[in-house]
């Protein structure tokens, strides 16, 4: 996670979106294969999540980093350096809120891959 930037009041929007790339992009391998999530990226049913990571599986990635945006969203930098985007709902939550949702459905995702009790469709 990276930590909240401080002093904000005294960036713009794009100043921020930037600061926070350059710190999402400290982070990330040449190797990795990074997702962002996006209100505008492409929307899956949870058994299509559970699909796409078992695909990615299978390819032998060695890391999949899926990236949750700030107040402003991604730099430019972050779409050029991103591989794929995925949505949630058109609609627009905070990150915090992202962060849980996204959270559930990679544990429904692996339950589903597995088998496990807890999906119900
Ligand atoms: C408050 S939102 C930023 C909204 C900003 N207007 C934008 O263009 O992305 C903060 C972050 O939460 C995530 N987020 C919010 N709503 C989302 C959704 N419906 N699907 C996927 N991610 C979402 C994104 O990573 C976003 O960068």
């Amino acid at each position: 996670m990276i930590p909240d930037l401080k002093n904000t009041k005294s960036l713009d929007e794009k100043s921020q979106k930037e600061k926070e790339g350059e710190l999402i992009l400290k982070k990330i391998q040449p190797s990795d294969q990074v997702i962002l999530l996006d209100e505008d990226g492409k929307q899956h049913s949870s058994v299509g999540f559970s699909e796409l990571l078992q695909k990615k599986m299978n390819a032998g990635l060695k890391q999949l980093i899926f990236v949750i945006g700030g107040p402003y969203g991604f730099s430019e930098a972050v779409y050029e350096r991103s591989d794929g985007k995925i949505s949630l709902s058109k609609m627009t939550f905070s990150h915090q809120m992202v962060r849980v949702f996204f959270i559930e459905q990679l544990y429904r995702a692996f339950t589903i891959l597995r088998n496990e009790p807890y999906h119900h469709h």
